[in-house]
């Protein structure tokens, strides 16, 4: 379960997170959702430990992120915003060298990659480098080295970015699936029907702020608008950069 209260974030005259606050709990897929430059990207990566937070808190499973970073990094399995992989390691030494920062080896290891490159359907491309790959491979390798160590927690920064139908469709089962089994998934997009066809509860954000949570039912009615996409523009007072 992650908690997020009162998040603040400062980059020089730039506020880009202003008060964040959220929670996500155990078996249910809570999304970010907001225009491009609202804050989606920062909160997360004071979720992962990347950034601190200049005020507020953030704790992930009971485990503050500024305080104990370490135990949270073990909690937490982490898609970032930049997929950076190695051009020379095949996508199967990416996700073993993963698991071995995270402390597994031998037998356990090697049946957990096996687990990743099926449930991913990544046979076709496990024992090739990186180097080339599309899109969509991309977020194959990054996917599986994000859950190598099973984490409960996973955080997720806009997962079917540039990916096609199929791929988009293998992401969305993928969630489903770790709902399924208790996950706690948050993940941020800025496409509101990527958020609608996933997410059971959405925390809209916009300039830095939560301007609106719940899910797509209660956001439809608390606006008083049918359809979730006039909800969305309603609450955050704008259409801009919320379309693809
Ligand atoms: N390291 C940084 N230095 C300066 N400004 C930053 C930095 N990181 C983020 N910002 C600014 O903070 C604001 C929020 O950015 P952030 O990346 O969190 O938004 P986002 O909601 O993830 O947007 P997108 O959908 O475009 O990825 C933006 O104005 C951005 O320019």
């Amino acid at each position: 379960m992650i908690d997020v209260t009162n998040l603040h974030k400062r980059f020089g005259q730039v506020t880009a997170v202003e008060d964040v606050t959220f929670r996500a709990e155990d078996g249910v897929v809570t999304g970010l959702l907001g225009p491009n430059g609202a804050g989606k990207t920062t909160t997360l990566r004071m979720l992962y430990t990347l950034i601190r937070p200049d005020k507020g808190s953030a704790r992930v499973d009971g485990l503050d992120v500024a305080e104990r970073p370490l135990e949270v990094r073990q909690a937490i399995g982490v898609l970032p915003d930049a997929r950076g992989l190695y051009p020379r390691l095949t996508a199967r030494e990416h996700v073993r060298y993963a698991g071995e920062l995270h402390g597994l080896s031998g037998a356990a290891l090697d049946q957990r990659i096996g687990e990743l490159v099926e449930l991913l359907d990544m046979k076709d491309i496990a024992d090739r480098r990186t180097e080339g790959f599309s899109q969509g491979e991309r977020m194959k390798v990054a996917l599986a080295r994000a859950l190598v160590h099973g984490p409960r927690n996973v955080l997720l920064d806009e997962p079917t970015n540039g990916l096609d139908v199929m791929s988009t469709r293998a992401v969305r089962t993928l969630i489903q699936r770790l709902r399924e089994q208790g996950h706690c998934i948050v993940f941020s997009s800025h496409v509101m029907q990527e958020v609608a066809a996933l997410c059971d509860r959405i925390v809209v954000v916009a300039r830095g702020r939560v301007v609106a949570d719940g899910t797509p039912d209660e956001l439809r009615a608390r606006t008083g608008r049918d359809s979730l996409e006039e909800a969305f523009v309603t609450v955050i007072g704008s259409e801009q950069g919320l379309m693809q």
